[in-house]
């Protein structure tokens, strides 16, 4: 008899990436990735051009299942087609929309308390105020309100518009304490009703394919990752992408009323409290553009400075920031004299900006009563070498990398696979092999010299 094959998708920010596994076990048997278009918006064509471009890999599968960037505003008319791009979770023009909403609709605690987070610019919600009021026409278009995974889900044959109640959770207008929409929050937002989709019990199938595979019901990328690793209670997630995360799984939802954890639901019914930075991954690829070194070069320049850089510092908040909520914030590149201004000390200072500021997100996640066990890196900038070597002190914990792999589409495949079984929880697949990287020292200096920079640097 032919194995049966299962496949997952990761419609993240900067490119769809496929994998192929074995329903039994998980091994990955082939992967396949096509990129997207740069920016904070994009029309949801692309995705599913890139998508159609490993679809020969999707199509010897038996189920499929997308995972994608979460928070994306697809709005769509009458007739299904989006009424403009979508603007994406990294797109910061409804800052001014989220302080309005937050403050009238009865302040941060109330937001916490009915949603499980206080909306920034990412949150769906926003963006819906936004089109609101700067783009009435295309707000009076909108019939129905979908995220990204939800919209190539539907493409791809779900029998009706449905997501999860991971991708749900991004909105700003789901609640995961009780596990249903809140209207009145989508209609203030946008000014009129529109539809959201159907949100799916954990591991639905939720449709066929044109090629007769079942459907998962796909999720947020973040959510992915989580069922990908086979998250289990104590251990967080540090995830490098283009969007920096920390995150961990709960039986119980967040409810932070700072703001700087997000409440989020996951993929198998439990809860996913979460902090998100906007610079990531792409802090390296900029200091790799200022000291004109490609990736890995980088990675030794910064290895080959001391701690603390020379004494060089810098504020990564290059495209704005989330966390905190910074949204017109920029970078900032302390404390250079002639003597230290090298490319070694450059390097070296993305690197620890890069760490401290999710050093941070993982205090953020404490501070809400999750107790770390063990420290998962994951994510395109754990392929550093210098990031895999200076995590352990600037995180001041041991650090755990498993192997190279596309984490998000694991899950995605994990959940698809566990759609075909039709059984009450997803299939065991053994956990990926892993190396752990400790440190004789923690870098309380550094991580001090960064908090001083980032609460007196001015938001130019
Ligand atoms: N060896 C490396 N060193 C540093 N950054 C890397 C390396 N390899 C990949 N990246 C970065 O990882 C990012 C992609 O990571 P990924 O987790 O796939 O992000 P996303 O899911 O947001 O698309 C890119 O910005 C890329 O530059
Ligand atoms: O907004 C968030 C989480 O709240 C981001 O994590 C997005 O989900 C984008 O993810 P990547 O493209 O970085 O994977």
């Amino acid at each position: 008899m032919a194995e049966i094959l299962v496949a997952g998708v990761d419609s993240s920010t900067q490119s769809t990436k496929a994998v192929l596994c074995r329903a039994a076990d998980g091994t990955v048997v082939a992967k396949a990735s096509a990129p997207h278009p740069d920016g904070t918006e994009c029309h949801p064509d692309h995705w599913w051009d890139a998508l159609s471009r490993v679809r020969g890999l999707l199509e010897r599968a038996d189920a499929v299942a997308v995972a994608a960037q979460q928070h994306g505003m697809v709005a769509l008319d009458g007739a299904g087609e989006p009424v403009r791009p979508a603007l994406l979770w990294n797109d910061t023009r409804s800052a001014p929309q989220a302080r309005a909403l937050v403050a009238e609709l009865g302040g941060a605690k109330a937001w916490a308390e009915r949603t499980g987070s206080v909306p920034v610019a990412s949150f769906t919600v926003t963006k819906l105020r936004w089109m609101a009021e700067n783009e009435p026409e295309n707000a009076r278009r909108t019939e129905r309100v979908m995220l990204p995974h939800d919209w190539l889900t539907l493409r791809l044959g779900a029998s009706g518009p449905v997501t999860d109640r991971g991708d749900a959770s991004g909105t700003g207008y789901w609640s995961p304490a009780t596990g249903s929409y809140l209207p009145d929050v989508l209609r203030a937002a946008l000014g009129r009703d529109a539809e959201p989709p159907r949100v799916a019990a954990p591991g639905e199938n939720v449709g066929k394919t044109a090629w007769g595979a079942a459907l998962g019901p796909g999720t947020g990328d973040n959510m992915g990752a989580a069922l990908g690793l086979g998250l289990r209670p104590g251990d967080v997630v540090v995830s490098i992408g283009t969007s920096g995360t920390a995150f961990a799984v709960a039986d119980e939802p967040a409810a932070d009323p700072s703001g700087l954890v997000a409440g989020f639901a996951d993929a198998t019914g439990r809860f996913l409290p979460l902090v998100c930075t906007l610079n990531a991954a792409r802090i390296l690829s900029a200091a790799a553009t200022m000291t004109g070194a490609a990736l890995d070069e980088l990675s030794l320049l910064a290895l080959a400075a001391e701690p603390g850089a020379g004494g060089v510092t810098l504020l990564p908040y290059l495209d704005g920031e989330r966390t905190p909520d910074r949204p017109g914030a920029t970078g900032v590149l302390a404390g250079l004299t002639s003597a230290n201004a090298t490319r070694e000390n450059v390097a070296r200072a993305a690197v620890e900006a890069l760490l401290c500021s999710l050093a941070d997100a993982v205090d953020h996640l404490t501070a809400q009563g999750v107790r770390p066990r063990r420290t998962l890196l994951i994510g395109g900038g754990a392929r550093s070498a210098a990031v895999r070597a200076l995590a352990p002190a600037i995180l001041g914990t041991p650090v755990t990398v498993p192997e190279p792999a596309e984490y998000v589409a694991l899950g995605a495949a994990r959940q698809a696979a566990w759609a075909l079984a039709g059984t009450p929880e997803p299939p065991e697949w053994p956990a990926p092999p892993a190396t752990e990287h400790t440190s004789d020292r923690t870098e309380p200096e550094i991580r001090e010299r960064y908090a001083a920079l980032r609460d007196s640097a001015p938001e130019i």
